[in-house]
């Protein structure tokens, strides 16, 4: 299920999917997991409740805002350029978003390089947001008034991040009523969010579901209009444990012939 950034089949919307067959041998490395979905609306609070019940426990990567104690590098200078470009905006807007957008996906290709021993040893690794918030995020920004125009830049950064990295095995999208989410996000951070705020999470978490409605083969969706808290946590861990017995060999997206990146197994490229 890895990256592969050659542009995929369209879907019934016209637009080019992110294409992830299986062509890669099966790996003893660990499956790498994405939680998406807009602020608030329960990424971790459910992954907590989901894995709480793993024997194996998941090595789980923190969403930016929880990175308070992370060890000095790369990652966290990046990330604090970001943050003082964005003079406190609550998402990161700093006015270019699409060097925003490149510096996030450094930042994710930071995450994973810092995970790849764990994966390699068989660890699961969940990670709090992926390149889909990037890709989501920063087309959101980039088309405020045309969902179209954004579905389609969110797909290709995407195939963009996907040459940088390869992109989850697995992406469970959490979604929700956009006033729900908004409503626990206030209630935590004791803030209330302004009317433009508002108006980007409720643009952002339209466009979670449809850029994920392009690639069924890599998105669960959790949808916490439909079931409660103990479903949503079993349908995560159920979905955790069946990543877990399908894990493939990892390449870089950007060579053609590589060794994996976890087992160090010599694979081919799929040219598809
Ligand atoms: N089912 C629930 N019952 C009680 N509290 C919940 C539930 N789901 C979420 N919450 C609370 O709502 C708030 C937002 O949830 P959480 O922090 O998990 O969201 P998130 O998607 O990880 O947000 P962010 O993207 O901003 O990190 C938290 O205070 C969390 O404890
Ligand atoms: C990874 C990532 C995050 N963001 C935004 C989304 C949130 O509003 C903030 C904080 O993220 P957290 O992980 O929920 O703490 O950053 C983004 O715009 N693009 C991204 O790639």
């Amino acid at each position: 299920m890895n990256a592969v950034p050659a542009p995929g089949p369209l879907c019934p919307e016209g637009i080019r999917h992110v294409s992830h067959t299986p062509t890669s041998p099966p790996c003893t490395r660990g499956p790498l997991i994405s939680v998406e979905g807009t602020t608030g609306v329960g990424k971790t609070y459910l992954t907590g409740r989901a894995v709480e019940r793993l024997h194996d426990k998941p090595l789980l990567l923190d969403g930016f805002a929880a990175r308070t104690n992370e060890r000095p590098g790369l990652g966290r200078a990046l990330l604090r350029g970001l943050c003082e470009a964005a003079q406190g905006d609550p998402f990161l807007r700093g006015g270019t978003p699409m060097a925003e957008a490149l510096l996030l996906m450094a930042i994710k290709r930071h995450d994973l390089d810092t995970v790849l021993p764990d994966l390699a040893g068989g660890r699961t690794v969940v990670e709090g947001r992926s390149v889909d918030s990037t890709a989501v995020c920063q087309a959101a920004l980039l088309h405020p008034n045309d969902q179209d125009a954004a579905l389609e830049t969110a797909v290709s950064l995407l195939h963009l991040a996907a040459s940088y990295r390869p992109l989850p095995d697995l992406t469970i999208l959490v979604t929700d009523d956009a006033r729900a989410a908004v409503s626990r996000a206030q209630q935590r951070d004791r803030c209330i969010f302004t009317a433009e705020q508002v108006l980007f999470m409720q643009q952002a978490s339209l466009l979670y579901e449809r850029v994920a409605a392009t690639d069924p083969g890599r998105y669960r969706i959790v949808d916490r209009r439909h079931i409660d808290e103990h479903e949503a946590a079993d349908q995560i861990r159920s979905w955790i444990r069946t990543a877990q017995t399908n894990v493939r060999c990892l390449r870089e997206p950007w060579q053609a012939m590589g060794a994996c990146m976890c087992c160090g197994h010599q694979t081919a490229a799929v040219t598809a």
